[in-house]
Parts: structure tokens; sequence; C-alpha cells
């Protein structure tokens, strides 16, 4: 996880303790401790919590973001870990389609959509969720909207959570769901 996480932070997506990550273990999860640098995580930098709650378990007060992946976890049984970063051009996209009242944004044609493993490569829709500062409500919403077909959401004016069967998959798709954004932007 430490390696994972320092070489997004490397990348500029985790900048200033941005980001967390989890990885499932049975019905529990180890997930980044809230607040801490992402750069350089220790053992001392990892709670443990029930997967699909949430719930404290052990260790240091867990992510901000823990409803969100419990949320996940929840709704996928075979989901093994999660990942959320800020890297830029995903969270200016998220941006721009919250300006403009979208719920999703539409990705077509770009070879890297295939790298998110979606049934259709051509075109993918990708959620997008209001930056609640209640993230419970954030995590509801998530519950209540994704059903499996894209393993990657936007947050508007916030960043991109991704998730897989691994961390390197589900750090994988972060880094493929940035790549298509940039090239949204670029021909957009
Ligand atoms: C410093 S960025 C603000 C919080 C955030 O969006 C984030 O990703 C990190 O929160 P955490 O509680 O997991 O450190
Ligand atoms: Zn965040």
């Amino acid at each position: 996880m430490a390696e994972v996480a320092r070489g997004l932070y490397q990348r500029g997506w985790l900048d200033g303790t941005a980001g967390n990550l989890s990885v499932r273990i049975g019905d529990q999860a180890l997930i980044t401790a809230s607040g801490r640098s992402k750069g350089e995580l220790t053992d001392a930098d990892v709670v443990l919590v029930e997967a699909e709650t949430g719930a404290h378990i052990s260790g240091p007060k867990p992510s901000a973001e823990t409803c969100i992946h419990a949320a996940i976890y929840k709704a996928f049984p075979d989901c093994g870990a999660v990942v959320h970063a800020h890297p830029p051009y995903a969270t200016a996209v998220a941006a721009r389609a919250m300006a403009a009242g979208q719920e999703s944004v539409r990705f077509t044609d770009f070879e890297i959509i295939k790298g998110l493993g979606v049934a259709d490569p051509h075109a993918v829709d990708v959620l997008v969720f209001t930056n609640w500062s209640d993230v419970p409500r954030i995590a509801a919403e998530v519950g209540e909207r994704v059903d499996g077909s894209v393993p990657v959401l936007l947050i508007g004016h916030h960043g991109v959570t991704a998730w897989g069967p691994t961390l390197e998959i589900a750090r994988n798709r972060v880094e493929c769901i940035e790549a298509l954004c940039r090239l949204h932007l670029l021909t957009n």
C-alpha cells in the first residue's frame, strides 16, 4: 500500500495528505489513516475497519472518506481494493461536469478506455458525484448509483475514486481515468 501510494504521490496526485487507499481482507479492510502524507506511509499510518460499514476496529482515526470505500465494498463483494486520488485532469473534468449540471461524463473511442475493463470500450459513462461536505452523504449516493459497469467515479471539484480486485488494478484505473480526462480536455 505504501509503495502504490508513494507512486501516486510522486505523480502529484496526492498532494498535502490528499487521497486514501484501502485493501479488503475478508470482512475487514486496511485503510489509510486520516491526514497522513501518502508519500511516506508506515505501518502506523493504516487502520483496520469493517469493510462494508467502515466501523473502526483498531489503529488511529481512519480516512474521512472511509464511508465511501465501505459503500463500494458493500456494493461489490468481489472488490479487493479502493484508491481515491486528486489527479488534476480528472478533478478539472469533474468540476466542469458539476458546473454544467451533468450527472456523468461520456468518454468515447480513446483506446485507454479498455484499461477500465468495461464491457463496451467504445463509450463509457463515468458517474459524477456532488462533493458534499457531509461525506456520508456522498457515500450514500455512491451506494445508490454505482452499478458495477464502470469501476471509477468522479467527485466534483475533488477527485476520483477507482476500485478493482487488487490494489494495483485499482491504481491502474486511476491512471486510466486521469489519462482519459486529459485527452477529453485536449479534444473538447
Ligand atoms: C488534504 S485533502 C482533503 C481531504 C481529502 O479529500 C482526502 O482525500 C484525504 O482525506 P483523508 O482523511 O483520507 O486523509
Ligand atoms: Zn479526497
